[in-house]
């Protein structure tokens, strides 16, 4: 059991009692309640619930700064298709690591991944003491060698971590885009999420030259292109950018309840666009919030997503009352957690114990009134204590999970390899 004593949550000051992985009540906490609870003092503390990011490529850490100041096509292939031709589980392990403390240390206990060698990602995952959906990245470059092979991959990463028997680690289908994976593929993929009860993780409409690539290739815009086959039926969609859309299509992510993830400062660095947020929500789409890898972005603070989410487009729509302080937290909470089904974003009784803790005294949480508009407008990401599944994984500040020296070392030895 941990006690969490006087903390500031859901707007005012009360206990939270963890037991298991769940909380078992928000209020005020008896005595008599807690058997040997492990207690943490909460007084000057705002309790929030877990960041969750919706896209991530966990590994590429290990190509921050890489590769900067690129647009899309030439960024990846010149620069990282390469370099990763070089990963191998060992290097992806220790580079999982190195972004499983960045995001603990910014507030992040969830995220949704798409990548290579899952077995090195999942022992860092597990390790780390976070919650992840793993998705194997296929892309088949309208190849039916490499389409079988991708098959395979996919399906036996599913099965490798349905073994493993963890319920902080779920498997999904990651789909490239349509543009590196042929309607073979994709319709194959829809077959095994339903098969296998699994999401699906893509990236779509990112930029203007992949959706002409689409459009010359099969007549259709992205969106209405995979509808056409029926991609989106009969399973649960996370979909990572949705920059450049049609109406025609954004009916389409409407009707088959597609999740956006979000990825403003990727969009924005790779010169990709800007998302119309605002439209989709007044569509009552889903709208999650994503880093993308940091090749791209270059963090994985979720805090500076929500930030610019909430002032971009306030900007490009000379409308300061489109994507408002609280819509853009549920961004990154709430609304995270639904894409994903998992029981989080929230604290409430009987959620999942996923609980980030940030000590007030900061000079820009100063006064300590307006406690959302602060976390959006105004923090860093920087924050005290991490609860994940009802462990402790930061305290005060430190990491329990993993020995953060030893990381650093690796992915300075690590990245020496990926450059040679
Ligand atoms: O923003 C992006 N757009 C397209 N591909 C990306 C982006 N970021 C990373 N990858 C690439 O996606 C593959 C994982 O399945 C990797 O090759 C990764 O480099
Ligand atoms: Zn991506």
């Amino acid at each position: 059991m941990i006690l969490i004593k006087d903390a500031f949550v859901n707007g005012k000051r009360q206990d939270i009692l963890i037991e298991g992985n769940k909380i078992k009540k928000i209020g005020e906490v008896k005595k008599e309640e807690i058997e040997n609870a492990e207690i943490i003092d909460g007084k000057n503390k705002i309790a929030i619930p877990g960041l969750i990011n919706t896209h991530t490529h966990i590994p590429m850490t290990l190509f921050r700064g890489v590769a900067d100041d690129l647009p899309l096509m030439e960024w990846l292939n010149n620069y990282i298709w390469p370099m990763e031709a070089k990963l191998n589980e060992e290097i992806v392990y220790w580079g999982t690591l190195l972004g499983c403390i960045e995001m603990v240390r910014s507030g992040t206990t969830t995220f949704n991944d798409m990548y290579f060698f899952l077995e090195g990602i999942a022992k860092a995952v597990d390790e780390s003491g976070m919650r992840a959906v793993l998705a194997y990245g296929m892309i088949d470059l309208f190849d039916e060698e490499k389409r079988e092979k991708e098959i395979k991959n996919a399906e036996k990463y599913i099965n490798y971590i349905n073994s493993l028997n963890n319920s902080r680690i779920m498997p999904a289908l990651g789909p490239h885009a349509p543009y590196t994976c042929s309607k073979e593929l994709l319709m194959e993929v829809n077959s095994l999420a339903k098969k296998y009860n699994v999401p699906i993780h893509i990236h779509m409409n990112e930029t203007l030259d992949e959706i002409k690539m689409v459009k010359e290739k099969t007549g259709m815009e992205p969106f209405v292109y995979l509808n056409s086959f029926g991609f989106f039926d009969g399973v649960r969609v996370i979909t990572a950018h949705c920059v450049h859309l049609t109406d025609e299509e954004i009916k389409i992510m409407k009707e088959k309840n597609i999740n956006v993830s979000h990825n403003p400062i990727s969009n924005l660095k790779l010169a990709s666009g800007i998302a119309p947020i605002p439209k989709l929500l007044n569509e009552g789409i889903n709208i999650t919030l994503g880093t993308d890898g940091c090749g791209s972005n270059n963090n994985l603070n979720l805090f500076e997503e929500i930030k610019v989410s909430a002032i971009l487009h306030k900007g490009v729509n000379l409308n300061p009352t489109v994507v408002k302080a609280e819509t853009a937290f549920n961004f990154a909470t709430k609304n995270g957690a639904k894409a994903l089904n998992i029981k989080a974003g929230e604290i409430k009784e009987g959620y999942l114990a996923d609980i980030v803790l940030i000590n007030l005294d900061k000079p820009y949480l100063y006064p300590k009134e307006n406690i959302m508009s602060h976390l959006v407008y105004a923090f860093n990401g920087f924050v005290d204590d991490v609860i994940i599944d009802g462990n402790i994984v930061m305290r005060d500040g430190k990491i329990l999970t993993v020995d953060e020296e030893k990381v650093y070392e690796k992915a300075e030895e690590m990245y020496e390899i990926l450059r040679s």
